[in-house]
């Protein structure tokens, strides 16, 4: 489990402590099941992943690669468990499944109107960075396997739902969706949407706007051909039409800003502990929080929770957002509370900061001249790029002092969580969001 991209305990000790079966696909041939382990961390916390497994009383060699376990069951004897999301048969059942949705008891199939499901198309499984696993079906469609598995609904569904039903240009239409119950409360398994052919993943696309900008030394940002700040000021547009879309659809509340400062407060406290470089910022970082608590009452709603570059697509249509799961490590009952829409924007402008940052690590660092150089070329990229996402999300040049407080606010709490999530999984760049933390409260 450990070395899963989409195992969000790493760094933390565990037992496997159970496991239940939520049940097996309908459809003809081999049986695949829905299992789930449960975990139980050395400070006590239990978390459940989810395996979708193909059981085969025999080994197949063609799929050595998925290969999991030997499994021994009451329904099946010792059996061979293979990692189904890696077998095409399995896939395609799961397709085939939420294209019928067939009456069973324990996993239900769910299907949204409006498309016709590609069912011939050739299941392969996603490659890239993420914290599920995805399986693309051909160019029509792909599933999503949540992996981390709690208890209630999920908000990737309920909001790419809304937002399909609104008719928004800024998501992936959501086609459908799997589930079934623990203990009679509603657990989501999957979630089926529209494939995005054309997309260039956000991350990727502003990667190659910094590279372009490090090998023309002598021009700024602003002179280079790959000039990424119509896109962000694209990016900043979307995300304010994305915004305006979810209030409308779920409403708007006020929220103490008290409340929001005291849990980020807290944050940082739980931080420290994973990450102690983080204390010398402690002080810096809580006058952040301290101006926000100043604003009274704020206004909350909808939002996306865990919005960077790699959540955002570049198609021909314009941006779209994805996964609107919210912070992995948070609780789900966390995760669905209305937040200030300033932690988006706060996301993708920490987004702005890490590219320019993270290719500066991945390129030679021998000649301080360089290194200098591409420093300060590193920081003009970020500010361009943040002002033009800026100045398009609010639709004004300026900020007004109380948008100035939460936006600060919020960057101070995204890089404390990305301390956390960089000590955990890739802790060769924690520097990234550390020098960040020391940044904060400068203008
Ligand atoms: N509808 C889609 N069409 C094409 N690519 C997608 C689509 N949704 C997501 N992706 C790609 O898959 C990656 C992972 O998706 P995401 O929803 O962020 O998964 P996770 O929640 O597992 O991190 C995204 O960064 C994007 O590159
Ligand atoms: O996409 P996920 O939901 O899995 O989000 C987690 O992983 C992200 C990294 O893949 C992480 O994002 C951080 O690194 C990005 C570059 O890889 C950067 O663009 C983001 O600004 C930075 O926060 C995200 O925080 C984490 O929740």
């Amino acid at each position: 489990m450990n070395e899963a991209r989409w195992f969000g305990g790493k760094g933390r000790p565990f037992t496997v402590s159970g496991s239940r079966r939520l049940g097996a696909l309908p459809g003809e041939g081999p049986t695949v099941v829905v299992d789930l382990v449960e975990l139980t961390y050395d400070d006590g916390e239990m978390e459940l992943y989810q395996l979708p497994l193909l059981l085969l009383a025999e080994p197949e060699s063609t799929l050595d690669d998925a290969f999991v376990g030997w499994w021994e069951d009451d329904d099946h004897g010792w059996v061979h468990a293979y990692d189904a999301l890696r077998d095409r048969g399995s896939m395609t059942r799961f397709l085939e499944a939420i294209a019928a949705t067939p009456a069973t008891d324990e996993i239900t199939f769910v299907r949204q109107p409006g498309h016709e499901l590609d069912l011939e198309a050739a299941p392969a499984l996603f490659s890239g960075e993420q914290s599920n696993s995805s399986v693309l079906f051909g160019e029509d469609s792909v599933l999503k396997v949540f992996r981390k598995i709690t208890p209630g609904a999920n908000p990737d569904i309920t909001t790419h739902q809304v937002l399909t039903e609104a008719g928004s240009p800024h998501v992936a239409a959501l086609y459908g969706w799997v589930e079934s119950s623990i203990d009679g409360e509603l657990v989501h398994l999957a979630m089926l949407q529209q494939f995005l052919r054309t997309a260039s993943d956000g991350w990727e696309f502003a990667l190659t706007s910094v590279r372009d900008l490090f090998s023309e030394a002598d021009l700024h940002a602003d002179e280079v051909g790959g000039d990424f700040a119509a896109e962000a000021a694209r990016l900043g547009t979307s995300l304010a039409e994305v915004h305006a879309e979810l209030r409308e659809a779920f409403g708007v509340d006020t929220l103490d800003a008290t409340l929001i400062a005291q849990q980020m407060s807290l944050r940082l406290g739980a931080a420290i502990d994973v990450v102690p470089e983080l204390a010398e910022h402690a002080d810096r970082l809580r006058g952040a929080y301290g101006a926000l608590a100043d604003l009274g009452k704020i206004e909350v709603q909808r939002v996306h929770g865990d919005l960077h570059l790699g959540q955002t697509l570049r198609t021909i249509k314009g941006w779209k957002l994805v996964d609107f799961e919210g912070e992995p490590a948070k609780p789900l009952a966390e995760r669905l509370l209305p937040d200030s829409p300033w932690r988006d924007v706060a996301g993708m402008l920490r987004s702005f900061d890490y590219a320019p940052h993270a290719m500066a690590r991945s390129m030679p660092g021998d000649d301080s001249d360089v290194v200098a150089q591409r420093e300060r070329r590193a920081e003009e990229w970020a500010a361009r790029n943040k002002a033009a996402f800026l100045a398009a999300y609010a639709g004004a040049t300026s900020l007004t002092p109380d948008e100035g407080a939460l936006v600060a606010a919020y960057v101070a709490d995204k890089t404390v969580y990305e301390c956390v999530y960089e000590a955990r999984n890739r802790p060769s760049w924690l520097p990234i969001p550390l020098e960040a933390a020391a940044r904060v409260g400068t203008p």
